[in-house]
């Protein structure tokens, strides 16, 4: 270690180095994350479950950061109501919310061998490779995964990329259907399948027609086995049905969030792609209950400016990818982004994600398209990390309006309304609903209370076309279940009524913003990873200190038994401060233990030396430029506390301790 008189460049840990002047080496990257244990096939030792992994202290460690910093930057910021619902779900509950018959994806197979496919990822990965063949017929060389049922260990599979020069026609028509993927219904997906002609990549067999399979684990509650119940899909429903106590808590006024972060599980149909499409995983969900009369939100001029790379709907229905980049204030006003709570919150999530270290250049909102978006969204968005498996959705923004609130209430008969009472009362003329309730009820049996609450809930214009259309005999009226009825102007009559009202109720509408932390957490490993310039071998995770899972390393230049002992006060004085640091006693030389520290995403070490016992000092060192202080030991230890809180950065840093610094030039 040298000593320079002056002190260096200052650097702070957000843009030092330019990472990506270095290749991404995705097998390298894969084998650290192994190696020092982020995560791990679970029951590997056991040959393993495709889809169900675990995740080791770095990892762990890792996750509890990010959770840490959502409960802050969401829970505590915006005053949120937290919950922690079971897991078990009730079967009563998944099948009112369409879970237990919509929950579900296409899956077909091969006709001879029986081997299964998720049917819209056998199409994208087919179409993906004859486009790749494409374009290495025109001089391009590239290879593209797809993956098969988890029969089989060795699940990837490669579609090979033929060297086949399409029609310029035929390259459209593909680059069309895959900007529209995850748009096609079972049937729609059966067409494709022929149409093209897309086979078994591994076999050449013909696959079968799509077929639904849902994606819900199944189990009994209890000895009986009559009380059926699901892992659930989702934390959202443990939020719905505790809404009458949500309100309650909250003196009976909207709006106001919940937020839960736990555990869900799909059976997924080809779980592939590590961590990114997984059975098990942690969400982070957020249901903000608002009026559905007035979505502004109260903060929202806080996020307006915050620019968003947005791909509309109207421009991936051309088949196209280009991105606009606009400000939230922007988008709301110009309706591309439905209303300003829906911007509120895609403000604020890439404020969240960029803060605990997405590369914004990698990041964009995916608006839905029709077909793809639920029959009761207003609208929905998902933001997208771009990584080497390409643009993964990772937070889905919806605006789920009354749905799942108005199904809830059907079903139980409890009134999730919330009531205003109004200053003054007011006379207003209303749209009422009469039935002949006889029947009514006999036409519709059991979905007659779901249809009166539909039409219940209907704002004066939509129950203005009903009334319209009743005139012409029958009035077709779109349930909550997405299904259409036909109600004869015998069974329902709406006349206008002059009431006076003293209260104004409403079922609230949902705001939906839904993390998936695993995918999160994988795209955020990957934007982090690079090599020194010298050293491809010496890899560094330039995660932000904020979630990084160890702060500080601790360590000595020598085994001297009084270095030893120094280094462990130390680490004690850090952990007393909550600051987790980590001690290497090892004989391993200086250089090395910060390599390993480096690739762990350690933002901070501290070294002692001989000086440390005869002058009390020790050296500060920051992970991506190198850079070093020196200071004072306890000076140092309250730098990294101040480093690692936030409150300054390493320039503050140097600032503190340049009166005692040299530069320190190790590696
Ligand atoms: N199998 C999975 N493994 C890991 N994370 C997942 C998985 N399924 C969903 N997620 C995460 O949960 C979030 C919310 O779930 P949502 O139901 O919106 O996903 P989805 O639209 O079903 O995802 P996909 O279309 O990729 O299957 C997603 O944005 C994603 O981050």
């Amino acid at each position: 270690m040298t000593s320079h008189a002056s002190v260096s460049q200052p650097s702070t840990l957000a843009q030092p180095i330019n990472k990506s002047a270095h290749a991404f080496d995705k097998v390298m990257l894969d084998a650290m994350l192994a190696r020092r244990f982020f995560f791990a096939p679970a029951f590997e030792i056991y040959g393993g479950v495709a889809g169900l992994y675990d995740y080791g202290p770095t990892g762990s460690a890792l996750q509890a950061n990010i959770l840490d910093a959502w409960r802050k930057h969401y829970i505590i910021e915006e005053d949120m109501l937290e919950l922690d619902t079971t897991i078990m779900t009730l079967s009563d509950v998944l099948k009112t919310s369409g879970h237990v018959d919509k929950f579900a994806d296409w899956m077909c197979k091969d006709v001879q061998t029986g081997e299964i496919f998720r049917a819209d990822h056998l199409v994208e990965a087919v179409l993906e490779a004859r486009l790749k063949g494409d374009k290495e017929a025109r001089g391009v060389k590239e290879e593209v995964e797809v993956e098969e049922d988890d029969k089989k260990k060795k699940r990837k599979k490669n579609v090979k990329t033929v060297a086949v020069k399409l029609d310029d026609e035929v390259v459209a028509e593909y680059e069309s259907l895959l900007a529209q993927i995850d748009n096609y219904t079972g049937p729609e997906l059966g067409e494709l399948i022929r149409k093209h002609k897309i086979v078994n990549p591994s076999t050449g067999n013909e696959m079968t027609e799509p077929v639904e399979f849902n994606l819900m684990f199944e189990s009994n509650i209890g000895p009986t086995g009559q009380i059926k119940g699901y892992l659930r899909p989702e934390t959202a429903q443990g939020h719905f049905v505790n809404f009458a106590r949500l309100l309650e808590f909250n003196n009976g006024r909207v709006p106001f969030a919940s937020a839960q972060i736990g555990r869900s599980f799909r059976n997924e149909i080809a779980p592939r792609q590590g961590l990114l499409r997984v059975r098990e995983f942690t969400m982070a969900e957020i249901e903000h209950y608002v009026d559905p009369l007035d979505k502004r939100h109260a903060r929202f001029a806080e996020v307006k400016d915050v620019k968003l790379a947005l791909l509309p709907k109207n421009v991936q229905s051309e088949g196209k990818t280009d991105i606009t980049h606009m400000s939230v204030g922007e988008a709301v006003a110009q309706k591309i982004i439905d209303n300003e709570t829906l911007g509120y919150f895609l403000g604020r999530t890439q404020l969240f994600l960029i803060k605990i270290g997405i590369d914004p250049e990698r990041l964009r909102c995916r608006q839905h398209m029709a077909n793809e978006m639920a029959h009761y969204a207003a609208d929905c968005w998902d933001f997208e990390i771009q990584s080497s498996y390409g643009w993964i959705e990772c937070v889905g923004c919806a605006d789920r309006s009354a749905y799942d609130l108005t199904v809830h209430s059907v079903r139980t008969k409890q009134p999730l309304r919330v009531q205003v009472k109004l200053d003054q009362p007011r006379v207003v003329e209303k749209l009422e609903c009469t039935f002949d309730a006889k029947a009514f009820g006999m036409k519709f049996k059991k979905e007659a209370g779901m249809l009166k609450e539909t039409l219940a809930g209907m704002d004066r214009d939509r129950l203005q076309c009903v009334k319209d259309e009743l005139e012409t005999g029958v009035a077709s009226v779109k349930g909550t279940d997405g299904k259409s009825y036909e109600i004869s102007s015998e069974l329902l009559k709406i006349e206008p009524v002059t009431v006076t009202e003293h209260v104004r109720e409403f079922t609230p509408n949902v705001i939906e913003p839904s993390f998936g932390i695993g995918r999160i957490l994988y795209s955020l490993l990957e934007h982090s990873y690079w090599a020194r310039e010298a050293d491809k071998a010496r890899v560094v995770l330039s995660l932000p200190s904020l979630v990084a899972p160890i702060k500080c390393l601790i360590v000595t230049i020598s085994q001297d038994s009084q270095l030893r002992t120094l280094i462990h006060d130390i680490s004690h004085k850090m952990r007393k401060l909550g600051i987790a640091s980590r001690v290497d006693d090892s004989s391993a030389s200086i250089g090395k233990k910060y390599a390993r520290n480096d690739e762990l995403g350690t933002p901070f070490g501290c070294t002692v030396d001989f000086a440390s016992l005869q002058k009390g000092t020790m050296t500060l060192r920051e992970r991506d430029s190198t850079s070093q202080l020196i200071g004072p030991i306890d000076t140092v230890i309250d730098v990294v506390d101040r480093l690692v809180k936030g409150t300054i950065d390493w320039q503050g840093a140097t600032e503190v301790l340049e009166t005692y610094s040299g530069v320190q030039d190790v590696e």
